[in-house]
């Protein structure tokens, strides 16, 4: 597939990296965007901002020449850092009267599913009462089991959140980048567009090109188009979504998930890893089918039930995701075992499957 075409922008999700905005010439970024996201919310389309940037602006407020390496002092300017960008943010949308809405989220918060409903609630009303939402990650008490990564990353998980049909990711480089310095205008394997990446020419971003693609990736899966764009014009958002060819483009391909399931294999953690045989990884990849524990052979990690597996085959690459019915410990008790002699061998009966195939996405 060589040939673009314009996204249907009703709700974007534009994800803006620190350099774009700390670096030179910031005031400018911040005005530039308020003003091209206005002129889209006339256009009564829903916008949403994730905005890093936190940590640069906190780590030359409290006179860091290079970022800090200790949790704790990150933890410190990002605090410092997050109310000088959402003032920067309010300054930049006054001029068209637009609020702005401060949104922080951890990844717990959209690992509870119950959480990650009330947040999607939250965008909605936001939306509809006419405010921009700007989303960061909570990076002063978030630690790194509870950490989405980077920016890319949530912006990804925000998009599936938000229910949006364009994600803008906005960096300091025209997009992807082929060996010669071209722009690769169109991605439909991000694999191959993996081979390209180098890593990240600063000490200001944290994801660099390849977790833009990864986050892309993660964004395709669920129907969502990607486009990598260049924050240094002035004009990108605008150019963007009115389908020009700047950029790159990362194409959705094959079917789209639906959300709950998009949420399993994307936004959960896994919090252990299933073994199967070779007869039960066949039935899964195949699709459709349950795990049963007749399949399982091995069992690694501590899950408790409800919690995010991963199920590899005999070889140990993953095939599928899924919610564990059962914890670690009665998973290796069951290992192997007929499904009628569950409830003799544990005591109690939690369900014939140990991942019911409504739990489970093959990947
Ligand atoms: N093939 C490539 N094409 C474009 N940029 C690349 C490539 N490989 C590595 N990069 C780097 O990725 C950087 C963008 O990622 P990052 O620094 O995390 O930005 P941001 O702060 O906007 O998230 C570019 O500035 C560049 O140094
Ligand atoms: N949440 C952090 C940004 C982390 C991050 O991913 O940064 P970047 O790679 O510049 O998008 C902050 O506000 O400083």
């Amino acid at each position: 597939m060589n040939e673009r075409t314009a996204p249907d922008g009703r709700r974007v999700v534009v994800k803006v990296g620190s350099k774009s905005l700390v670096g030179d010439g910031s005031g400018p970024r911040f005005e530039a965007l308020a003003k091209q996201i206005a002129a889209l919310r006339a256009e009564r389309r829903a916008v949403l901002v994730v905005s890093s940037g936190a940590i640069a602006l906190g780590r030359s407020a409290l006179g860091f020449d290079k970022r800090p390496t200790e949790i704790a002092q990150l933890q410190a300017c990002a605090a410092v850092g997050q109310s000088r960008l959402m003032r920067a943010w309010e300054e930049a949308f006054a001029p068209y009267g637009v609020p702005v809405a401060q949104l922080l989220l951890t990844h717990a918060d959209l690992a509870d599913r119950e959480r990650y409903l009330n947040a999607r609630a939250a965008l909605d009303a936001l939306w509809e009462l006419g405010a921009v939402p700007v989303i960061n990650e909570n990076d002063t008490v978030a630690v790194e089991e509870i950490k989405f990564g980077d920016n890319d990353q949530l912006a990804a998980m925000v998009a599936t959140l938000a229910g949006a049909d364009l994600l803008v990711l906005l960096s300091d480089v025209e997009g992807l980048l082929d060996r010669e310095g071209k722009r690769v205008p169109l991605v439909s394997d991000v694999s191959e567009a993996l081979a390209l990446v180098g890593a990240s020419s600063s000490d200001l971003g944290t994801g660099g090109m390849a977790s833009k693609l990864e986050a892309a990736r993660r964004a395709a899966k669920r129907g969502v188009p990607v486009v990598i764009a260049d924050a240094r014009d002035g004009r990108a958002l605008e150019r963007v979504v009115s389908g020009e060819d700047v950029g790159t483009l990362i194409a959705p391909l094959g079917a789209k998930l639906a959300s709950r399931k998009h949420w399993i294999a994307f936004t959960l953690r896994p919090r252990g890893t299933l073994l199967l045989d070779e007869g039960a990884a066949k039935a899964i990849r195949s699709g459709g089918r349950s795990l049963l524990p007749a399949g399982v052979i091995g069992v690694r990690g501590d899950f408790s039930p409800g919690d995010a597996v991963t199920l590899c085959d005999a070889a140990g690459a993953e095939i599928a995701r899924g919610l564990a019915r059962y914890g670690t410990r009665d998973v290796a008790k069951l290992a192997g075992a007929n499904t009628r002699d569950i409830a003799s061998i544990l005591g109690f009966h939690g369900g014939d499957e140990i991942v019911h195939r409504d739990d489970l996405v093959v990947l």
